[in-house]
């Protein structure tokens, strides 16, 4: 089998190299030719563990390929995915112009059937738009040559992707002929061999699963928050109220973890635009609109919390910050709740030391100089009033807290990811802020 992968980003490239890792002959295609030069010279543009390896391998096995000419690439493909970006538009609906300008140029250019799947994550009625796009087109051209378009939605999470493509949950497929459900079972057939299930449907639900999946998970965080907050308020701990209730199998432990707000490119971006689509169809999403409201709360309760501390003065403070990017193992800046806590410390006049193990080329892209970068997690607290955990990457779960007492002006901490041990750091001497835990102060002197 031949496909083709529309869009190089973190769904585009992973797709592309865990087809070619099953065996399937794939060519992936940006319109960045910068991107394409830079995976043609076996440089991956963006952090995502074992991506790396398993492009390399599958270049040099000839299975992987990279291009910029569309046109060039369709002919001889059984299937194309169309994996560009779908931002947010100005009023949050989901902006399809990348995805409609790449069905254009299959119309333009496909001279033999094909089966055309929209792996973005695209409103419902976006498959539909693709298809009058080719349409349109192949009318153009005079061509009776036929087609099918499928909707299969990703589920990876970055950091994790490769392991989520190729032992997925599930797989989604939305289609509307048997040809195309052949077509699709027979390219996804390496990976039902380890039991992984196939859930075939029509075009719609398989649209609509994608977002009522990512509202569902965004809305388990946003509750979570807010118990926490609660909890908190109440003198509970979130921790022992989270571990209670995720034993309950109907509620289950996965994303009930209390934090800074949910970032990234996709939940912050799918909840708005799930939001949008109802409201245009007269319809109001009220649980997901205080989804959003809680989520954006969230992001400031950390620096609330650093303010109290300061007696609310944090003029001239030195915050140093563990972690940038929205969750751990990923470069991905995009709605980081970072973003939000630093623009709030710099407005309150404080300065920011900042360390994180990937994201800081991608973060001084966005933030600039106004922060500090430095070289590991302990230089970050030289000189610094307090630490501030932003994201729980694995190095930071452990630090030698009699280093971290050392070097910190003061020993305090604001955990944001709950990582910590309240009681083992108010033993060692250190005040400590987490979410919806009880704050400790020290048994011993605060001060070096
Ligand atoms: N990032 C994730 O974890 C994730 C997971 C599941 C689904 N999704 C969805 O998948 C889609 C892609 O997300 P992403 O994070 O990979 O995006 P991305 O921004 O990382 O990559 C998109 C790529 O598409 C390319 N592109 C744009 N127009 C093009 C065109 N006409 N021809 C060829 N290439 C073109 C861009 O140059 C870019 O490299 C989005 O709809 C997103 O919501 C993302
Ligand atoms: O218990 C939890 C779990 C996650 N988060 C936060 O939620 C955000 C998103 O995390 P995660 O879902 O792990 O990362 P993404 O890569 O954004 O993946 C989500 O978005 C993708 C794009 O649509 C989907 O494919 C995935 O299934 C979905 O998990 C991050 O800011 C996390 O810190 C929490 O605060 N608490």
């Amino acid at each position: 089998m031949k496909i083709a992968v529309i869009g190089t980003g973190y769904v585009g490239l992973v797709t592309g190299a865990c087809f070619a890792e099953v065996g399937i002959d794939v060519t992936c295609v940006d319109i960045d030719a910068k991107k394409i030069a830079s995976l043609e010279q076996g440089v991956i543009p963006i952090y995502e563990p074992g991506l790396n390896e398993i492009v390399s391998r599958n270049v040099s096995k000839n299975r992987l390929s990279f291009s910029t000419e569309l046109a060039k690439v369709i002919p001889g493909c059984d299937v194309v995915f169309i994996a560009v970006g779908t931002p947010p538009g100005e009023d949050g609906s989901a902006d399809l112009k990348y995805v409609l300008a790449v069905a254009r140029e299959i119309g333009r250019s496909m001279c033999d059937y094909l089966v055309v799947v929209t792996k973005s994550t695209v409103p419902v009625g976006t498959a539909k738009k693709v298809k009058s796009s080719i349409e349109e087109e192949l009318k153009l051209r005079d061509s009776t040559l036929t087609f099918d378009i499928a909707s299969n939605p990703e589920f990876l999470k970055e950091g994790a992707a490769i392991e989520d493509f190729l032992k997925p949950d599930r797989i989604i497929i939305g289609v509307e002929s048997e040809e195309a459900e052949d077509v699709m079972r027979k390219l996804y057939k390496p990976f039902l061999l380890n039991g992984h299930p196939i859930i075939f449907m029509d075009v719609p639900s398989a649209e609509m699963t994608k977002y009522a999946a990512n509202s569902m998970l965004a809305t388990k965080i946003s509750f979570m928050n807010d118990i926490a907050n609660l909890c908190e308020i109440m003198g509970a701990d979130v921790n022992m109220v989270r571990r209670g209730i995720g034993s309950d199998s109907r509620i289950g432990n996965k994303f009930i973890y209390p934090g800074i707000g949910y970032g990234g490119s996709c939940f912050p971006k799918d909840v708005k635009a799930l939001i949008k689509t109802a409201a245009e169809h007269g319809y109001d999403m009220q649980v997901l609109k205080s989804v959003e409201s809680v989520n954006e709360f969230q992001k400031s309760v950390m620096f609330n919390k650093i303010k109290r501390h300061f007696n609310g003065e944090l003029s001239g403070k030195v915050v140093a910050l563990w972690g940038l990017s929205f969750k751990p193992k990923t470069d991905d800046m995009r709605e980081a709740p970072s973003l939000v806590i630093i623009e709030k410390l710099l407005e309150a006049g404080a300065q920011v030391k900042a360390y994180d193990p990937v994201a800081m080329k991608e973060a001084q892209h966005i933030i600039g100089d106004r922060i500090e970068y430095v070289h590991d997690e302990y230089e970050a607290l030289i000189d610094a009033d307090a630490l501030m955990v932003v994201t729980e990457w694995p190095e930071f779960r452990s630090p030698n807290f009699q280093v971290v007492g050392k070097l910190l002006k003061n020993k305090v901490i604001f955990d944001g990811r709950n990582i910590y041990d309240a009681k083992e750091l108010q033993e060692l001497g250190f005040a400590y802020q987490g979410i919806g835990v009880h704050e400790v102060v020290p048994i011993i002197e605060t001060t070096n």
